[in-house]
């Protein structure tokens, strides 16, 4: 693998761009938002998105001469990757004629899918194939997470000795109550029968994407979820009393550990909360859905409207003690959106008392979409939509990423009214920033 990222440094890349969702992008966000790129290694970019806005940004921002992109997939099936690759491979060939653009692309992917099948065709620079007995969600130490870190430059060897630390000090002959680990998961399992089921993870600005990856770990495994890193929230959740684990990170190659010890945690936290920790059922719900309004579209012509559907005040109306409000956006997350809806979640828990999630659509339905639609029912869903403003076609499909997004969004919350779920839409418009401030504002 370093010889790989060696390679590809003295080559002149300069970018890499990962295609992949969940497990295979999450654990490889966390290393570059931690570690950054070593001195003359690329940086990179984790595209997990269908919503064109962030789609044409991005591929304007390309110098495709200098960039590599790796599509990951285990299953080698998922839809985003596989446009995504549709878009950017076209990308490659229109804007550096002549050059042998397979060069341009490596996969990650399980030995025998049809994404090593293509590539191999395709003529990728390199397929890394992993081993398939690694669930997603728990493969950042296998090529998933270990690829893009070392064209990052991070000493992989570093990586993995932290995570043996950690896997000696969880060892089978270490009894349960010293094991970091056990304790960990069996604190979590016994927290939610207490009834506190909800684990917010504050962390420092380097690490919040290691959130996103725990997040991911926990809501797919448990379906028992909240995060939020911002410090006024912070605030709130300890004024309300719940009870706090530190964790300090000792040297950025010690997430290695910390990737371990919650993987670990959350096998240990499902057996003894009952829950298959290495399964998601209700992921496919939403994918099913989606798989029909495209079909729908491609025999009609009719793209999925996103009309609205009630208002945050109506399905606030339903809300019990213990509930939680589920925000998802398919929107693209500029820092002022973020800002914006910072604000509207905290003052959703100001009026109504409950907790928040956010969620980024489609990166969500591969995380607490599983804990929105199998979790316990007291989440209430607020999907935020702005897909129509911009549009980006796909070589070779008859759909548009525009047309994917509103299958998705649509197909995700069909998918949760048909479960009984308290939803509810709002189409953000033109003006996403200003739409978000308004109805934070309209809860003071
Ligand atoms: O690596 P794949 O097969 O593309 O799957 C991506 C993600 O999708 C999920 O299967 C959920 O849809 C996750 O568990 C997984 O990490």
């Amino acid at each position: 693998m370093q010889a790989f990222a060696e390679e590809v440094k003295s080559d002149g890349f300069r970018h890499v761009v990962l295609l992949g969702m969940g497990g295979s992008s999450l654990g490889a966000l966390a290393l570059s938002d931690l570690f950054g790129s070593a001195d003359g290694y690329p940086d990179l970019t984790v595209l997990d998105t269908t919503v064109p806005a962030t789609i044409s940004a991005i591929s304007d921002s390309l110098d495709c001469e200098k960039t590599l992109f790796i599509v990951a997939s285990k299953s080698g099936t998922t839809i985003e990757p596989n446009v995504l690759y549709k878009h950017f491979r076209a990308l490659v060939e229109r804007e550096i004629e002549g050059a042998d653009t397979g060069n341009h692309f490596v996969a990650i992917c399980d030995a025998g899918t049809s994404l090593e099948r293509l590539a191999r065709e395709d003529g990728f620079r390199r397929v890394f194939t992993n081993p398939p007995d690694l669930g997603g969600r728990y493969s950042v130490q296998s090529l998933f997470g270990l690829v893009p870190a070392a064209l990052l430059g991070i000493d992989v060897g570093k990586l993995l000795d932290s995570v043996e630390t950690m896997s000696t000090l969880c060892g089978a002959t270490v009894p349960a109550n010293d094991n970091p680990a056990v304790w960990l998961g069996a604190l979590i399992a016994s927290l939610v029968e207490q009834g506190r089921d909800k684990l917010t993870i504050v962390t420092t600005e380097s690490l919040q994407n290691f959130a996103l990856w725990v997040e991911q770990l926990l809501a797919e495994s448990t379906e028992e979820d909240d995060t939020d890193a911002t410090d006024r929230y912070m605030k709130v959740v300890e004024e309300a009393g719940i009870p706090v684990v530190r964790f300090d990170l000792t040297g950025r190659h010690n997430i290695g550990a910390e990737f371990f010890r919650w993987e670990f945690a959350t096998a240990v936290a499902g057996s003894l909360m009952g829950i298959h920790p290495f399964d998601q059922p209700n992921v496919q719900q939403a994918k099913d859905k989606t798989t029909e309004l495209l079909a729908d579209y491609e025999n009609s012509g009719r793209a999925p409207a996103l009309n609205a559907v009630s208002s945050l005040t109506e399905l606030m109306s339903h809300v019990k003690k213990g509930d939680y409000l589920a925000i998802t956006a398919f929107a693209e997350p500029t820092a002022q959106v973020e800002l914006a809806l910072a604000d509207l979640r905290q003052n959703v828990t100001g009026k109504w008392g409950v907790a928040t999630t956010l969620g980024y659509g489609p990166r969500y339905l591969h995380s607490t979409g599983q804990l929105h639609k199998g979790g316990a029912d007291s989440g209430l869903s607020l999907q935020l939509t702005q897909i129509e403003n911009a549009d980006v076609t796909i070589p070779g499909e008859k759909f548009t990423f525009g047309v994917l997004a509103a299958a998705q969004a649509k197909g995700d919350l069909d998918a949760l009214a048909a479960q009984g779920r308290h939803v509810a839409r709002i189409n953000l418009g033109a003006d996403a920033v200003q739409t978000v401030k308004t109805l934070a504002n309209s809860l003071k």
